[in-house]
């Protein structure tokens, strides 16, 4: 199955162009104000709404309440969310029938034998900022964590179009996530980079 590829950080409708011209197959947006790449729900929404069909749209928050994401629900058509937070499984189940990735880092403290209540996982590395930090993980780590695990995983944290294709050889992800990796500055994507990253991706 060829990987699916996320661009994430997207703050301009100039930026989501490149990335989908690119070929990526879903698009996330920072609704995290804490982020260099945080975007307004409003701002987010009038992008979501010039985007052609057959891309994911995915809002990434950090512990939101349900009245944040209902808010938001309200002004914007999100495909997915991403919960790069501290959330729980309880919390993460209450959502359904919304599609949820949930982010987790290292050390993981869940039995990846035992389904959480997620529609895929996204493994990202410690970041003060909750994400976003460019630092890679430990692909051999992630390999023993993923080879039990019984739902899709999302590779992510510190990948580039140099390093992409070691890290899909060594962890066999169902798709990968990039942010500072394919950026001018953050919140800034560099087309030629962009283009690199996916066209890499899915040459495989
Ligand atoms: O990118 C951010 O600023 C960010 C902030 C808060 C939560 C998640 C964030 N981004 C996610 O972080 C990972 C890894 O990013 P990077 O490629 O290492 O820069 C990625 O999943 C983004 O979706």
């Amino acid at each position: 199955m060829p990987v699916r590829v996320k661009i994430c950080g997207i703050t301009s409708l100039c930026d989501a162009r490149i990335a989908i011209e690119a070929g990526a197959d879903a698009l996330g947006f920072i609704l995290y104000p804490g982020s260099p790449r945080y975007v307004e729900a409003e701002a987010a929404a009038e992008i979501l709404e010039a985007l052609p069909p057959f891309v994911e749209r995915i809002a990434v928050l950090v512990n939101p309440t349900v009245s944040d994401m209902e808010r938001i629900e309200s002004l914007a058509g999100f495909s997915a969310w991403q919960l790069h937070g501290d959330e729980s499984a309880e919390f993460c189940s209450s959502l359904r029938p919304r599609k949820v990735i949930k982010a987790l880092r290292p050390p993981w403290r869940i039995a990846p034998e035992v389904a959480f209540p997620a529609a895929a996982l996204l493994l990202d590395s410690p970041s003060p900022l909750w994400g976003g930090s460019g630092n890679r993980l430990d692909w051999p780590l992630v390999r023993k964590f993923t080879e039990r695990l019984r739902q899709p995983f999302i590779l992510s944290g510190g990948l580039t179009p140099e390093n992409v294709l070691e890290a899909i050889a060594q962890t066999n992800p169902f798709g990968v996530d990039v942010a500072s990796g394919v950026e001018l500055a953050p919140g800034k994507k560099d087309p030629k980079r962009v283009w690199e990253f996916v066209r890499r991706c899915k040459a495989l």
